[in-house]
């Protein structure tokens, strides 16, 4: 349960025909500006997962990481960054994990630190937002490629019907704070 709904939907900002007509930019940074949103936000996902026996949380930079390490710090599990197109040293790159963006339009891909979750970890999956639903089902891929078992996928926003429709497809609970239509 969200203590205050309206105070997190109020620091929702949608910035229609962004960067160009018929596209929508949502800004959650002023979630991340309010100290009292935050607690509710971190708090309300804590609950949500107490007890579930996740052994890692795995979340995508940049701006799924506010939120998702004061969950992990909060249930006491490690944290893992899923990185967005970064050619750091120990970082594998994944074929299943390129594809296009449509919202950003450009070409993409995820990769994950090698030997970061173990083989059979039970893993929290969380963004900030899910738009089309693509980042998510391909960290997804990237985790179940590693061996590991996604069993909850997480978010603050869902945005429209075609992510969550995506990752029903995948059979594994969804649980967003806020649904946006
Ligand atoms: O469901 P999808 O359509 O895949 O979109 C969701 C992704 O879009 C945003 O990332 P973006 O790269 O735009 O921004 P960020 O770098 O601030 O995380 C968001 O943080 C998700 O990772």
């Amino acid at each position: 349960m969200i203590t205050d709904e309206y105070l997190i939907r109020s620091l929702i900002k949608l910035h229609h025909h962004w960067p160009e007509k018929g596209k929508i930019y949502i800004d959650l940074s002023p979630i991340y500006g309010s100290p009292q949103a935050m607690h509710m936000v971190a708090d309300t996902l804590t609950q949500q997962f107490l007890n579930q026996q996740h052994t890692h949380i795995v979340s995508i930079e940049t701006s799924g990481l506010p939120v998702a390490s004061l969950i992990a710090y909060s249930l006491a599990i490690p944290l893992v960054i899923i990185r967005k197109n970064n050619f750091s040293p120990g970082l594998a790159f994944d074929k299943p994990g390129r594809w296009f963006h449509e919202q950003v339009r450009e070409q993409r891909t995820l990769s994950l630190p090698e030997g970061a979750i173990p083989e059979e970890s039970r893993v929290l999956l969380f963004d900030d937002l899910v738009y089309s639903g693509e980042t998510l089902r391909v960290a997804s891929a990237l985790i179940t490629r590693n061996k590991a078992e996604v069993t909850d996928f997480a978010s603050i926003v869902n945005y429209g019907e075609d992510g969550a429709k995506r990752i029903q497809q995948l059979e594994i609970p969804y649980y967003s704070l806020i649904t946006l239509e």
